[in-house]
This record gives structure tokens, C-alpha cells and sequence, in this order.
């Protein structure tokens, strides 16, 4: 079964990193609440393990997981659904469209995800024409199309109303209980058993001194 492994990892931006370095191993199964006041750098750290920023030191692995193709692989990358801040739905392309880009073998098929999350009636709008709530819905309904073993969230029940808050944490509780691994960074408790990394407010600016020389 797979492990998410963090290995003296340090995350940071411009070279500079925003905490001490980091071990840590999450099996399947098991949940990280990262947490910490705004700036303190869990959005970087999450960003770092989805392979979107380089770590400032140490590494982030995959262990125990074969891809489609049976090989075994050990980017993070490669097995994590990332859901950030914006929830990077193409447009101009119809939900139905945008979650059969995503399908894979073993997933949800579209309609099935959009019922997940309760927004079937929105299938053949474009992306573009979705509430922020709808949106985060349609992007939450994308973890679901296509089987992963990682799910890392950036607070994703931003725009939620109840209902999806709740819909959420239930499918991420199922989703742990299938053996889901899922690093989460949230201001409000998502309902999950789950472990909690408390950052800090870094005490120097990760922004380098003469950063800001042009303004
Ligand atoms: N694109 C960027 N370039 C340089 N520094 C950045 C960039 N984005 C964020 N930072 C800096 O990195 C630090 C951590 O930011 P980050 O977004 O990871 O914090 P966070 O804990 O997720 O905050 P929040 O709770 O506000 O979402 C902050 O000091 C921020 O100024």
C-alpha cells in the first residue's frame, strides 16, 4: 500500500525556507491537517509536494504505488490529485467535457461525480459560467473521475455552503477509508480524523531583501 513520505524536506520560496525541515510519513489511510495563520506557508508546502515548487531541501516521495502501467513510481506528482486555491477547470470547455478529460478507469464516471457533489443540472454549462461554489464543486467532482491515491487540498471548502462542507468531508472520509492518503491545508476543521502539522508564521519574509527594488 502507498506512503507519502517527507524526507528532512524544507519548503520555502526564493531558496529560503519557511520551516524547519520536515519528516514525516503518512500511510494509507491516513489524513494531515496543516494548519497555521495566514502566511505561514501551507499553501508552499502543498504546492512543494504536488511538484508545482521545488523543495528548498530534503525530498517528498511516493512509496508502494504502481501506475496504470504497473510501474512502480515515486513522484508525488504522478499520484496526487492537487486541488489549489483556483480550480484550474478549463472555461471554455462544458462540465461534462472537463470531468470526461479527467476520466480514468476505476473513477466515477462524470455524471455519477457531478451527483456526488449535488450539481448535476450544471453538466453542459461551460466552466466560466459557474458560481464560485459550483465551481469548487465541479473541481471537488474531479478527484473523484479519476482513481489517485493522494489527494492534496488547499482549502478546499472555500466557497462551500453547508451542504458541500458536508459532502466534502464524507467523501473524503470514504475516500481515507479505501486507503486514501490526503494532506489538507484548512483554517476550518474539515471533520476528518487526522493528524495536524501547526506551521508558524515564518519570522523572516521568504521575499528576498532587494525583492522589491523596482517598486
Ligand atoms: N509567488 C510567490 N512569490 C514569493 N513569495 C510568495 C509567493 N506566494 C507566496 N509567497 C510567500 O510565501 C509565504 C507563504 O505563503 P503561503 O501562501 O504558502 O501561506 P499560507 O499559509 O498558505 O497562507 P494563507 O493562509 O493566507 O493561504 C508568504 O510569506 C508569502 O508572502
Amino acid at each position: 500500500m502507498p506512503t507519502l513520505r517527507l524526507l528532512e524536506l524544507t519548503w520555502g520560496r526564493e531558496g529560503r525556507a519557511l520551516a524547519p525541515a520536515l519528516d514525516l510519513q503518512l500511510a494509507d489511510g491516513e489524513a494531515l491537517a496543516v494548519t497555521g495563520p495566514n502566511g505561514a506557508g501551507k499553501s508552499t508546502l502543498l504546492r512543494t509536494l504536488a511538484g508545482l515548487l521545488p523543495p528548498v531541501s530534503g525530498a517528498a516521495r511516493i512509496d508502494g504505488w504502481r501506475n496504470a502501467a504497473g510501474e512502480e513510481e515515486a513522484r508525488i506528482s504522478r499520484a496526487a490529485h492537487y486541488l489549489g486555491h483556483r480550480n484550474a477547470l478549463k472555461p471554455t470547455r462544458r462540465v461534462c467535457a472537463e470531468l470526461a478529460f479527467w476520466h480514468r478507469t476505476g473513477g466515477l464516471d462524470p455524471a455519477e461525480a457531478l451527483d456526488a457533489v449535488a450539481v448535476p443540472r450544471v453538466r453542459d454549462l461551460p466552466c466560466a459560467a459557474l458560481s464560485a461554489g459550483q465551481a469548487r464543486r465541479v473541481a471537488i467532482a474531479r478527484l473523484l473521475v479519476a482513481p489517485r491515491p493522494v489527494w492534496l487540498l488547499d482549502e478546499p471548502s472555500a466557497a462551500l455552503d453547508a451542504d458541500a462542507t458536508t459532502r466534502l468531508s464524507a467523501l473524503c472520509r470514504d475516500f481515507l477509508a479505501r486507503g486514501g492518503i490526503i494532506a489538507a491545508a484548512t483554517h476550518l476543521p474539515l471533520g476528518l480524523d487526522a493528524r495536524e502539522l501547526r506551521l508558524r508564521e515564518p519570522i523572516t519574509s521568504s521575499v528576498p531583501s532587494d525583492g522589491w527594488s523596482d517598486w
